[in-house]
């Protein structure tokens, strides 16, 4: 059906029109995009009242970065571009953080905002909220484009979907004048102007050549290792991947946002032995896994001494040999690869040596059982592993469920303690570590995928994102959020010996963020000791309402932020001393 903005007036030359607004909105729905996170404001506030008339969901958050996080990973979820809707200068600004996050982490997203005039911007003229935003996004996006012409705004999205979507994900710019949504045009000529993009992520076929070479590799390994990264959970090639760590018996590390694809008690999970497997495997699979400070950059310490091999799965050719040598890089689309994989598995493969399985088993089970005893403690105020021993729990009740993670020992600690059972269930910081992505991923997590979302925060790591209490409450969403209050950045207990000021890194002591969440009609708990904590966390999980549960934690609990790959901050500022 035509979306007819208005009928031209001229006496016998009447003609359905329509507009700028309505092309956005055909372009997004003609792309099966049926959802818009966004922040109004002008110029583009009728166009999230029209798109929601329209039948879009148009969700309103409080702040753009948010709104930029819940877009980027709505993208990760779904494999179609999460949209984020700014207004123009700061809007965009706040969204843009997100869209770079978006970039670095492969998320396809795009950060549409509306922008002030082209011919008053170029001269610098003082228009209201003036920037040239499209040269601003270009260095921090996979592409940028702007629209001038109503006639375009089809090819402009389509460009925008296709961009983020193939080839490695990530975040694009599209840059919309306000000017551009008035403009009228004839409803027919801009239904034929929309573009329905056909094929957005092509699958990318690997070379037989590179195929082989990577199982040769593999095959004449004595201490194998397969490490999955995120690539691997956004290609959606679940049973592909799960048949081939099974078919190959070569024991794999999740990187963190992996964990699930298979699960962590899985028996060749090797998560809680990932010293050991990293110093001293021989062979290392890398699939959507980087060679990045997570991975140490594949060298030094972590890495042991014993010679490596790596094998590299990736969508992009260029991730090859960023770090150390790949001596088999395989390039195509994960699920293209994987299947590839299995069917030359199938004519035949041997399972690595009992000696490197069993080694690694050990370890495995010698950290596990040293880490167990810790989780039930029922200490008040609490410790973290007394608190995550809980959560460790309702995630293993309640696999269906997603877990949101940020924070700085919030996350370290949860990372390991908590088991993640099914693909795409653990969304954290991603790739650059940010603080804040918290809210906006638990707000996509949960209109995306329509499951309950646990949402486990550091106190710290909350207050970026915290407004968005309110929008949980306003569209009534399955949120669990709880907050490991701790009173202050890493620990509660810095003082500052100088003056009366508080030391850089405490909050107020005693804070209650339940009663936020309580302010917006949600539930507000307060937590003191894990028993309190688990009865809270359930019944938020059985009644779905907003929760909010200020977990009390001990303030003398945590250290600074610990291991950074080969980066120790504490370490660092010592030596300064
Ligand atoms: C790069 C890393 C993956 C490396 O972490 P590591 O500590 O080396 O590894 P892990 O966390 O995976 O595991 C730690 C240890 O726990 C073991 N382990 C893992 N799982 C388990 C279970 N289930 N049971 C028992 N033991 C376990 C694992 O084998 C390791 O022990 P061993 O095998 O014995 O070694 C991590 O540092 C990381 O993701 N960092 C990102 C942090 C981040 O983004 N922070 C935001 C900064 S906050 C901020 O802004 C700021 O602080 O500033």
């Amino acid at each position: 059906m035509l979306n007819t903005a208005t009928k031209s007036e001229a006496p016998g030359t009447e003609q359905e029109l329509t507009d700028g607004f309505h092309l956005v909105i055909d372009a997004l729905k003609l792309n099966g995009i049926n959802t818009i996170y966004n922040v109004p404001g002008i110029p583009i506030t009728d166009l999230g009242r029209m798109a929601q008339a329209a039948g879009l969901r148009v969700i309103s958050f409080r702040h753009e970065q948010n709104a930029g996080y819940a877009a980027g990973i709505a993208g990760y979820l779904t494999k179609k571009p999460g949209v984020c809707l700014t207004v123009s200068a700061p809007g965009f600004l706040n969204g843009l953080t997100a869209l770079a996050h978006a970039t670095t982490n492969c998320y396809p997203m795009i950060l549409v905002s509306g922008s002030s005039e082209r011919e008053i911007v170029d001269l610098q003229q003082g228009d209201y909220e003036e920037m040239d935003q499209l040269a601003i996004a270009k260095p921090l996006c996979k592409a940028a484009y702007r629209v001038l012409h109503a006639q375009d705004i089809g090819v402009g999205f389509a460009r925008a979907i296709r961009a983020a979507v193939s080839g490695r994900p990530g975040g694009v710019y599209l840059d919309l004048p306000a000017k551009l949504f008035g403009q009228v045009m004839n409803a027919e000529a801009g239904q034929k102007s929309l573009v329905k993009v056909i094929d957005a992520a092509p699958a990318q076929i690997p070379s037989p050549a590179s195929v082989k070479r990577a199982l040769d590799v593999l095959k004449a390994a004595k201490r194998p290792l397969i490490i999955l990264g995120k690539g691997a959970a956004y290609a959606q090639a679940d049973e592909e991947i799960k048949n081939f760590v099974e078919k190959s018996g070569v024991p794999f590390l999740p990187m963190s946002m992996a964990k699930g694809l298979l699960p962590d008690t899985h028996p060749q999970c090797a998560g809680a032995a990932r010293s050991t497997v990293l110093k001293d495997s021989d062979v290392v699979m890398l699939i959507g896994a980087r060679l990045n400070w997570l991975l140490s950059h594949g060298k030094g310490k972590s890495w042991g001494e014993s010679p490596k091999k790596f094998i590299q799965v990736d969508i992009e050719p260029r991730e090859m040999d960023s770090n150390v040598e790949i001596v088999a890089p395989v390039v195509g689309d994960i699920g293209s690869v994987v299947s590839a994989f299995n069917q030359a598995l199938a004519s035949g493969w041997t399972a690595p040596p009992a000696e490197w399985t069993k080694a690694i088993a050990s370890k495995r089970d010698e950290n596990v059982a040293k880490m167990a005893p810790k989780l039930m403690n029922n200490k008040s105020p609490m410790d973290y592993h007394g608190a995550l021993g809980v959560l460790k729990n309702v995630i293993k009740d309640h696999p269906e469920a997603i877990l949101v993670n940020e924070g700085a020992n919030t996350l370290d600690l949860a990372r390991g303690v908590i088991d993640m059972y099914r693909p795409r269930k653990r969304l954290d910081v991603g790739t650059w570590g940010v603080m804040g992505i918290g809210m906006g991923q638990a707000i996509a997590a949960a209109l995306e995928t329509g499951h309950p979302v646990l949402a486990v925060e550091g106190d710290s790591a909350f207050g970026f994102s915290g407004m968005e209490v309110e929008t949980i409450c306003r569209y009534d969403l399955p949120i669990c959020v709880v907050i490991f209050n701790n009173d202050g950045i890493y620990r509660g207990t810095d003082v500052n010996s100088v003056n009366a000021d508080p030391a850089t890194t405490v909050f107020v002591k005693g804070a209650r963020y339940d009663k936020m969440m309580e302010a917006f009609g949600g539930v507000g708990v307060n937590a003191t000791s894990p028993d309190e904590l688990k009865r809270a966390v359930n019944e938020a999980m059985a009644s779905r309402k907003p929760t909010l549960i200020n977990a009390v934690i001990d303030p003398a609990a945590g250290s600074e932020s610990g291991r950074i790959g080969n980066l120790n901050p504490q370490s660092v500022l010592q030596k300064k001393k």
